[in-house]
């Protein structure tokens, strides 16, 4: 029993006591320095603080700007995805925005955290910044002979992600979590992209030989065609539409059959039926630059190697009216004179068909990724039959003459009026005058653009498609020749199509339609 009395020599003797446990331990920590080597202190002092702290239930996951040299692909996901993830809570946003994006990004602060739940796991993401104290010095030492500092004071800051969870989520977090902030980071990069349209500027960079080079100039494609705004058949548009969703999603499949991932497209048509259009609303909604290949500025099949060489993955080539660009007709004249003609007969000697569609075929589509390539022409029957034959262009795109459907589409982008539910008292006969008439979708477009008033637009639309019925019935004679002489082009077209397996050369009226090789 503890009395009162016997307090004084308790706390002495207690006191004594631990003053020898001091002295003993000052004692060995000095026989310990002098007997361990130096290295190895902080080594063994960390693994007893280890042993007598309580262990944690949490694991974090450190992810640094860079790897090495590089910058880390982990850290720029993460940066992306973090911008889906901020919450009202979260007190500072750190606010950018870049020529080549839209829009105005944000970004957590330093020190801020996100919370995320996946799969009912529980995750932090911490920001952290901290001065790299190394690269500071020799920054402050650079910036002495350098005036120049603004990178140096960039890397002398290191920045990380810290993600914190359950220990036994680990796996999962690894695994799955990781993967799905990489598939998120990707999509929100897609969506942001801005399309770029390179033109090759002759002016530029023609190297000592006077070669053209392969240096390609650039701007935003801003062009504002999609497939909603398309005046085309609605199942020729989604017949496109999944063709390509398919091209982009078979990565796996063309390495196993051993072909190179890239798919030609070959748009044929009337002027002003959209064929550019049309390639614009492709590369916006595939989000892939656009290389717009001037052939006629081009001299040799080695120049031309050299210029699509420098194209980049992801990128849709385009070569328009291809019939002018070349004259392409005659390939036994070509193979046999290694030579065609360019610009209006001006024989040049070495840029050949059979170079480019060899090139195209071959090397160029093997040494890159997703690669689109898009003819255009007005002159389908004036082709080649070897751009035609099955392989070469794996789709053959009709571009029809406006139908109905193509009108009501732009009466809707134009005027934003929808026929089906207002009808108009000009509509039925629009419709029927279009039915019979060859107007392009670039003649309704610009009828409808000629005011904001509907009466006023569908007025002047329907004057017009009248005045044209008019002069195609007062030049009905003419026409019945042509016509005629068009038949029998037709009869012979027919059969040359016939041996490509095609079907018919869509010229004229007609619904438009997708043809795959
Ligand atoms: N199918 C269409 N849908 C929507 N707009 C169209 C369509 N066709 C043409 N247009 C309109 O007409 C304009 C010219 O069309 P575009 O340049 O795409 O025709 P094209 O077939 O490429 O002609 P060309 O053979 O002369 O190069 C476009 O800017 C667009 O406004
Ligand atoms: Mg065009």
């Amino acid at each position: 029993m503890f009395s009162l009395k016997d307090a004084p020599t308790t706390a002495s003797t207690l006191f004594s006591a631990y003053a020898s446990f001091a002295a003993s331990m000052m004692l060995v920590r000095s026989m310990a320095d002098q007997l361990i080597p130096r290295q190895l202190h902080s080594y063994i002092y960390s693994s007893l603080s280890y042993l007598f702290t309580p262990l944690s239930s949490h694991l974090t996951l450190i992810i640094d700007e860079h790897s090495g040299m590089t910058r880390n692909q982990v850290y720029d996901a993460a940066e992306l995805y973090l911008r889906t993830k901020i919450s009202p809570l979260t007190e500072r946003l750190r606010v950018s925005k870049t020529p080549r994006k839209k829009t105005i990004s944000l970004s957590i602060d330093q020190g801020q955290q996100v919370n995320d739940t996946f799969d009912n796991v529980k995750l932090t993401w911490r920001y952290v910044c901290s001065s790299d104290q190394r690269s500071e010095s020799q920054n402050h030492s650079l910036r002495r002979h350098n005036n120049n500092n603004n990178n140096n004071n960039q890397s002398s800051e290191k920045r990380c992600f810290e993600l914190t969870f359950h220990k036994k989520h680990k796996d999962k977090v690894v695994d799955f979590y990781l993967p799905h902030v990489f598939a998120q980071a990707n999509a929100i990069k897609q969506k942001e992209k801005v399309v770029k349209l390179y033109t090759r500027d002759p002016c530029l960079g023609d190297d000592e030989n006077g070669m053209g080079s392969s240096i390609w100039g650039s701007v935003n494609l801003e062009h504002p065609a999609t497939f909603e705004t398309m005046a085309m058949e609605p199942g020729l548009k989604r017949a496109i539409v999944e063709d390509m969703d398919r091209f982009v999603r078979r990565r796996e499949f063309y390495k196993k059959v051993g072909k190179a991932w890239k798919r030609g497209y070959l748009l044929y048509g009337p002027p002003g039926t959209g064929k550019s259009s049309l390639i614009a609303a492709m590369a916006n909604y595939l989000k892939f630059d656009v290389y717009d290949l001037e052939l006629a500025s081009i001299h040799s099949n080695y120049d031309l190697r050299r210029i699509l060489l420098s194209t980049t993955n992801r990128s849709i080539l385009v070569i328009e009216d291809i019939d002018c660009s070349l004259e392409m007709h005659d390939r036994q004249f070509d193979e046999q004179q290694q030579c065609v003609c360019i610009n209006n007969n001006l024989t040049t000697g070495s840029l050949t068909l059979s170079g480019l569609l060899n090139f195209i075929d071959g090397l160029w589509s093997s040494c890159g990724d997703e690669r689109i390539i898009v003819f255009t022409t007005n002159h389908k029957d004036r082709l080649d039959p070897a751009l035609l034959r099955p392989g070469r262009m794996d789709v053959h795109i009709h571009m029809s003459y406006c139908t109905t459907s193509g009108f009501r589409i732009l009466a809707s982008n134009y005027l934003g009026f929808h026929g089906d539910n207002d009808p108009h008292q000009l509509w039925g006969e629009i419709e029927g005058l279009i039915e019979s008439a060859e107007v392009t979708p670039a003649e309704v477009a610009e009828e409808l653009m000629k005011s904001d008033d509907v009466d006023v637009a569908l007025d002047g639309l329907a004057n017009f498609l009248k005045r044209n019925k008019v002069e195609n019935d007062e030049t009905e004679e003419g026409a019945n020749k042509l016509e005629n002489q068009e038949a029998k082009r037709q009869k012979m077209d027919d059969h040359n199509v016939n041996k490509i397996g095609e079907g018919g050369f869509g010229r004229g009226r007609g619904r438009g339609r997708l043809m795959k090789q």
